[in-house]
């Protein structure tokens, strides 16, 4: 008899049918009100399941006695409790490094577009606003050789770094769970405690998973310490940040501006007060979003599942 798997996201045709060929599969382009009945029936007969963006609850799991692997299309793993899987003895599957660079490149467009007030003057010109020569009032400010603090000097955040240090000609200081060598041998990176780099920096990058240690670690106290003119960009999860901290010291110019790629509500909800903010520049979660990207995303991601349903080794494991 062949395993059964449940897709919760869309994949490329050719991978849906890599999966029909081996198991019995049931798709959901995406588990919405409308389906969800059906999404959860299909969980307790599944011994796999592969997706992105939903909240993978432990009664779903316990709803899925048969389950050996889930396999998300993301590096991030924060819509599972990792201890539960642990517990269980259930694989979870994720897909770090394949999408580094186009996330650094969001990342950089973020920093670029919130110091030079790209989103901000570009609809100026579309409104009709472009009269004539452009003044101070429109000015915005440097971006090469200026501080940038990391947050998590990781995966991504190195790439980050790279194109600033190689590009950009920044400074580059951070924090992480440990020191990074490499970070520090190539890109001249430096080591500093979090208040340092808040202080110091010119622009405050967060480049770490949620977990239940880093949710909401940002608070009013280190927007406080950031300078007036710091640029806040977070493209990691809302979560981490509280976000009407964040709100209150863009309104009051504590800090300058804020490049966001997440938010703690996605989708953003259309009344929140950072869309009124002519300083933030808001995305909606496109990090990794390109073709190439999150094709080899849901590339390996299906790799994993086959794997771990083989019982071969899976390539990437977070548990
Ligand atoms: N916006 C997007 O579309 C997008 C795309 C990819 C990843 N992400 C997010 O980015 C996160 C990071 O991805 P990655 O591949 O670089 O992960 P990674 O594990 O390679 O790097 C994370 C770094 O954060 C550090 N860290 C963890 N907790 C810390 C703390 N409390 N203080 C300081 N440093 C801490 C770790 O030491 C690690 O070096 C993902 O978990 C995901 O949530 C978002
Ligand atoms: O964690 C990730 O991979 C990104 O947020 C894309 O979903």
């Amino acid at each position: 008899m062949k395993q059964r798997v449940v897709v919760y996201k869309k994949l490329p045709e050719h991978l849906n049918e890599q999966l029909r060929a081996e198991f019995d599969v049931t798709f959901f382009d995406r588990v919405n009100d409308g389906n969800r009945a059906a999404f959860l029936e299909s969980l307790k007969s599944a011994h796999g399941i592969i997706g992105a963006s939903l909240p993978i609850t432990n009664e779903m799991l316990d709803a899925a006695p048969a389950l050996k692997i889930a396999s998300t299309v993301s590096v991030g793993v924060d819509n599972f409790d990792l201890d539960y899987f642990r517990q269980r003895g259930l694989m979870l599957a994720h897909t770090p490094g394949v999408l580094n660079e186009s996330t650094a490149d969001t990342i950089f467009s973020l920093i670029l577009a919130s110091a030079r007030r790209i989103v901000e003057l570009a609809e100026y010109v579309k409104a009709g606003n472009w009269k004539g020569s452009i003044g101070e009032a429109q000015f915005g400010v440097n971006v090469h050789g200026k501080t940038l603090g990391l947050i998590g000097m990781g995966r991504i955040g190195s790439a980050v770094a790279r194109r600033a240090h190689h590009g950009f000609g920044m400074k580059i200081l951070y924090n992480n769970t440990r020191p990074n060598p490499e970070a520090e041998r190539e890109l001249n990176a430096t080591f500093v405690s979090k208040d340092e780099l808040l202080a110091q920096a010119d622009f405050v990058c967060l480049m770490l998973p949620l977990t239940p240690e880093t949710e909401r670690m940002f608070g009013a106290r280190e927007f406080g310490l950031m300078k007036r003119s710091g640029i806040f960009i977070n493209a990691s999860r809302g979560r981490i940040v509280d976000e009407q901290a964040m709100i209150r010291a863009l309104q009051d110019k504590t800090i300058h501006a804020a490049g966001l790629d997440v938010f703690e509500v996605e989708p953003l909800p259309a009344d929140s007060p950072l869309l009124a903010l002519p300083n933030v520049v808001a995305l909606p979660h496109i990090g990794s979003a390109t073709h190439e990207t999150r094709l080899a995303m849901a590339e390996l991601a299906v790799a994993n599942l086959i794997a771990g349903l083989r019982d071969e080794k899976v390539p990437h494991l977070a548990v």
